[in-house]
């Protein structure tokens, strides 16, 4: 299975990264391997009928990557590349980022390869309650609370609880987070991931001595957390020059209206032919100058071919694993570029799903502000202990989010001990 997993270059670099992590944590072999390798990967196969009448057999999955501090937590994802490495080392990554934050979880992650976008909706919804009766089993508010990802939202939370609930025989809200408001979900949740990606990139222009009012941003991917990072940083002043999605990219030095692009992309289907914008290639895109670039999409887009050729002061990740091994060490190079690795900068969803958590537990609902509140509080907590950890030790900003991350699983490991 080792070999197997490292084969995924996804996983072959979250390997990587723990192992540089580990190294300068100079962890023990024993506490080393029980942390690297993830406890159960579920592979479910999923036989739905297609609106044509045929019967077509998808394949999901399920990561726990570790269950010693509470339940497994993590999204769901549903896209042609998923594959069980690539969601092994989502789930991975989730580890780190739930202890980094404090949160009570593990890590895990989900994910079944097919293309929302063919899908018709009652398609889409007979996989995602197949999927879920697979996963009866081993998911749970106390043993695996899954969310939305890339290509899910709200309505597949919805539906994921109402089979979960069916089968308990009364409703169990604390199953999944991210599900609608009416349905025990929280105020804040749908923006979270990207408002924490927005309050935090303007904390990190403060840093680099750059007014926000006068800062520019270029985002990859204009989904949920694409989107409400955009509309946030807008809100703050920041002025969004380029965006893209699967469709292509567009840019204007003078700045896009995010919630007119929002209208047009719910008209059309994506950015292409937004007429207050020129279009531009996505990968050009990436290069243009700004302050502030958020790549908010898929995994590996910050490769040896453009981490030399960036000309953004901020690099925040909202995306999971963005930016390639490769790339790190070029950018690590490069003092110019201020980084805000994807553990701590896309923090802020899997935060408010906690708090979502507690109240589903406590059948009790925060109000937004009360949310937001909360949650730059925790998010302005964990930035300020990553860059102080990073300068006391002269290590680029990744190792040290990791660091804090992976010494709190180790610690936990070592205090539990290990079963003869
Ligand atoms: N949702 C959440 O709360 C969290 C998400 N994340 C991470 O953020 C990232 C985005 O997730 P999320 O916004 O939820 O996903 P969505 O599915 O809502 O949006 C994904 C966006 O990426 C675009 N996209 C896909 N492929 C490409 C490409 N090759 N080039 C440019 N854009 C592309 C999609 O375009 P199109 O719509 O046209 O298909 C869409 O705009 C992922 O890495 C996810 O793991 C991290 C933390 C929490
Ligand atoms: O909200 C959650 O539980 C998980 C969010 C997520 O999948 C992520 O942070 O990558």
């Amino acid at each position: 299975m080792k070999e197997q997993l490292l084969k995924n270059p996804v996983f072959q670099m979250a390997a990587e990264q723990f192992d540089r992590t580990a190294d300068f944590l100079k962890l023990s072999n024993d506490v080393r391997e029980r942390c690297k390798w993830p406890k159960r990967l579920l592979t479910v196969s999923i036989p739905i009928k297609r609106d044509s009448g045929e019967t077509e057999v998808f394949f999901g999955y399920r990561v726990q990557h570790e269950l010693s501090r509470g339940p497994v937590k993590g999204g769901l994802r549903f896209h042609p590349n998923v594959k069980l490495g690539e969601v092994a080392a989502l789930a991975m990554w989730m580890n780190w980022k739930c202890a980094l934050m404090g949160l009570p979880f593990g890590g895990g992650k989900g994910g079944v390869t097919c293309d929302p976008r063919s899908m018709s909706e009652a398609e889409l919804e007979n996989m995602t309650r197949r999927y879920t009766a697979e996963m009866l089993p081993f998911i749970g508010p106390q043993t695996d609370v899954m969310a939305p990802d890339m290509g899910t939202n709200e309505q597949v939370m919805a539906w994921m609880l109402d089979v979960y609930s069916s089968h308990a025989g009364h409703l169990v809200p604390g199953v999944v987070t991210g599900k609608p408001v009416n349905l025990q979900g929280s105020e804040g949740r749908t923006a979270a991931t990207g408002h924490g990606v927005a309050f935090l990139a303007t904390r990190a222009l403060t840093k680099c001595k750059i007014r926000h009012e006068n800062a520019t941003a270029i985002i990859q991917g204009f989904g949920n957390v694409g989107y409400h990072a955009a509309l946030t940083m807008e809100r703050f002043g920041v002025r969004i020059i380029g965006i893209s999605d699967v469709t292509g990219a567009v840019h204007n030095p003078e700045g896009i209206n995010v919630k007119e692009l929002g209208k047009h992309v719910a008209k059309s289907g994506g950015v292409v032919g937004f007429t207050a914008a020129d279009s531009i290639d996505p990968a050009d895109l990436l290069v243009q100058p700004c302050d502030v670039l958020v790549p908010a999409a898929l995994e590996r887009v910050i490769t040896s071919k453009n981490a030399g050729k960036l000309k953004c002061r901020v690099l925040a990740e909202a995306a999971n694993g963005p930016t390639t091994t490769e790339a790190d060490a070029i950018l690590e190079r490069r003092d110019d570029i201020f980084m805000i690795p994807d553990i701590l900068c896309n923090a802020g969803g899997v935060t408010v799903s906690y708090f979502e958590w507690v109240q589903n537990l406590q059948r009790f609902q925060w109000s937004e502000q009360e949310v937001l509140t909360k949650l730059d509080t925790m998010m302005a907590k964990a930035f300020d202990r990553v860059i102080t950890f990073a300068q006391r030790n002269k290590l680029p900003h990744r190792v040290a989010a990791l660091a804090l991350g992976i010494k709190e699983v180790a610690n936990v490991k070592k205090q539990r001990g290990l079963f003869p």
